[in-house]
């Protein structure tokens, strides 16, 4: 009772008090108290997160804990992957690496975040590869409307599938290796070359409609639209919605149109679709047999459990993400390749020996089957994507309800949390001597190699490519490498080439300049 009445006194002075405050303010005293008390409400919770909440006893920059500035700032100079990775170095293998940002850094963790049937979906991050507004199979955070949704296109990106096309893949790889012969003993931009060959393997290998862009040799405006979403999308998942909204606002041509380059993918997926529903029509409604094998006809035929069809919106970005996620990977990871063979002369001489045994003919594209049991050419490949793997930097996830313990540290339920395979990829107990390029180190494959190697991911999420992209960097590779040598042009620039990345990773000056000079024999 007396408690009561001392609290009931305390709230009339205060009350009284902030009365006769607020009396003799201005209107101008006011503004100012109620901007200094917004920005208190969202400094003090800062503060108190970084230095008393529970993910405070982890270590990390003491800026990164107060503000995801700090990861803004190294994403836009497009270091967020060697960024952490130093923190590792300093901290150890659990760091803070933004306000609600854990990165992580042991095989232990990988299998915690990433293993079938772990229950970390993806964070929202990803909600920003949602093309047309609507959830697809790479951006779905729901674990099981993600599950049903792999299982359309799963089939069709398997390795027995994609067989089947090989016939027109083949024809691309001999189309390139033309297109080389006529450029050689000149530099050649190598990013572009693989970019428009990997946009044909696709088109071929995933919807039955290729760009030809080999084979024309001709660019197509879809090219552009691609680079247009590399610069929105990854960013648009890292600012608040607010920030997002005022920076689409900002009123320059080449940003206005890079802000289109997702709807203007979708609508070329639509004409696909378009096109698809047509041959449909005037076969009496029934899906001529070429098409009911695409990846486009498993999305016009989807059903789910209640007999609904997907939406048209769906339908198009579903499509959309497959062309985003299918090229640029496949296209930057060989240019690194070819880069790396042609400072290492001693790697494309040895590749080059197998390759001149194994295939007889120069510029024949040589048998799958046989490519995926050739020894240098699978250790470069896997080299390559140890050093260079183009989604380097935290997959994150949400940690699930009721939190975890991670490393002896209460981790609660909400916290982002993510491996990066930039890291993991280059510790020396599996990779001795980690930054140098050593395809050999693959011959004997260890449990702990295996165990440290993820540049597709891993679990239920991992990559839905990764048999085209394997069966395109095989093929290519041997056959360019059995057809001419790859070399450095006179003026080369290593700074040129150090891995940059944005969420994808890619060569600075978003170049890789070979001359290739054909093979005598
Ligand atoms: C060397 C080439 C490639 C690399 C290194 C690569 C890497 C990755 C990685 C690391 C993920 C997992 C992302 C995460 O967990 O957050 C992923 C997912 C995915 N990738 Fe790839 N990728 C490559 C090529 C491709 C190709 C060629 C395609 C399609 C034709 C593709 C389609 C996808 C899709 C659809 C997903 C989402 C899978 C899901 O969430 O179920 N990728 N990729």
């Amino acid at each position: 009772m007396a408690d009561s009445s001392v609290h009931l006194l305390d709230f009339h002075l205060l009350s009284g008090s902030l009365r006769s405050v607020v009396q003799k303010t201005s209107i101008g005293h006011a503004v100012l108290y109620l901007s200094l008390a917004s920005i208190a409400s969202i400094i003090l919770p800062r503060i108190y997160s970084a230095y008393f909440g529970p993910l405070s006893k982890i270590p990390g920059p003491k800026l990164a804990a107060l503000t995801n500035g700090w990861m803004l700032w190294h994403l836009w100079h497009f270091e967020k992957c060697a960024v952490i990775h130093e923190q590792f170095k300093k901290y150890g293998p659990i760091v803070r690496v933004g306000p609600n940002n854990v990165a992580l850094n042991t095989t232990e963790d990988m299998k915690t975040v990433y293993a079938v049937g772990a229950k970390f979906p993806k964070s929202s991050f990803y909600d920003s590869w949602s093309f047309n507004g609507s959830p697809n199979v790479f951006s779905m955070r729901d674990q099981k409307a993600h599950a049903d949704r792999r299982k359309v296109s799963s089939k069709i990106m398997s390795r027995n599938a994609l067989v089947t096309y090989l016939p027109e893949i083949n024809q691309h790889l001999r189309d390139f290796v033309r297109v080389c012969g006529k450029r050689a003993g000149t530099t050649v931009d190598f990013v572009t070359q693989f970019r428009f060959l990997a946009l044909d393997v696709v088109g071929s290998a995933a919807f039955g409609k290729s760009f030809n862009l080999m084979r024309n040799e001709t660019e197509h405006p879809f090219v552009h639209d691609l680079d247009a979403c590399i610069a929105a999308v990854p960013p648009r998942g890292y600012f608040p919605t607010w920030v997002w909204w005022l920076i689409t606002k900002i009123p320059t041509k080449d940003w206005q149109f890079a802000l289109g380059g997702e709807k203007r993918i979708c609508e070329y997926s639509g004409d696909i679709v378009d096109e698809q529903e047509e041959r449909m029509k005037k076969n009496g409604g029934e899906m001529v047999k070429e098409d009911a094998n695409t990846l486009v006809g498993k999305m016009i035929n989807y059903r789910d459990e209640n007999g609904a069809a997907l939406p048209r919106s769906a339908i198009d970005g579903e499509i959309g993400i497959i062309f985003f996620a299918g090229t640029d990977t496949t296209s930057n990871t060989l240019a690194f390749m070819s880069y790396e063979l042609a400072r290492h002369k001693q790697h494309q001489d040895k590749l080059y020996e197998e390759l001149k045994e194994r295939m007889p003919v120069k510029g024949a594209v040589p048998d799958l089957v046989d490519a995926e049991a050739w020894p240098f050419l699978n250790a470069v490949i896997k080299e390559t994507l140890r050093l260079y793997a183009v989604a380097p930097s935290q997959l994150e996830r949400d940690v699930p309800k009721g939190g975890t313990h991670l490393h002896g540290k209460y981790i609660p339920e909400g916290t982002i949390v993510g491996v990066q395979n930039y890291s993991i990829h280059r510790k020396a107990e599996a990779f001795p001597d980690p930054e140098t390029f050593k395809p050999e180190r693959w011959f004997n494959e260890t449990e702990d190699m295996r165990r440290h190697f993820m540049p597709f991911g891993l679990g239920s999420r991992i990559c839905l490519g990764q048999n085209i992209a394997m069966l395109e960097m095989r093929l290519t590779i041997a056959t360019l490498i059995r057809s001419f040598e790859l070399t450095l042009p006179a003026d080369h620039n290593p700074a040129d080439v150090a891995l940059k990345d944005f969420w994808l990773a890619f060569p600075a000056s978003r170049k890789v300049e070979l001359v290739c000079v054909p093979r005598e024999e």
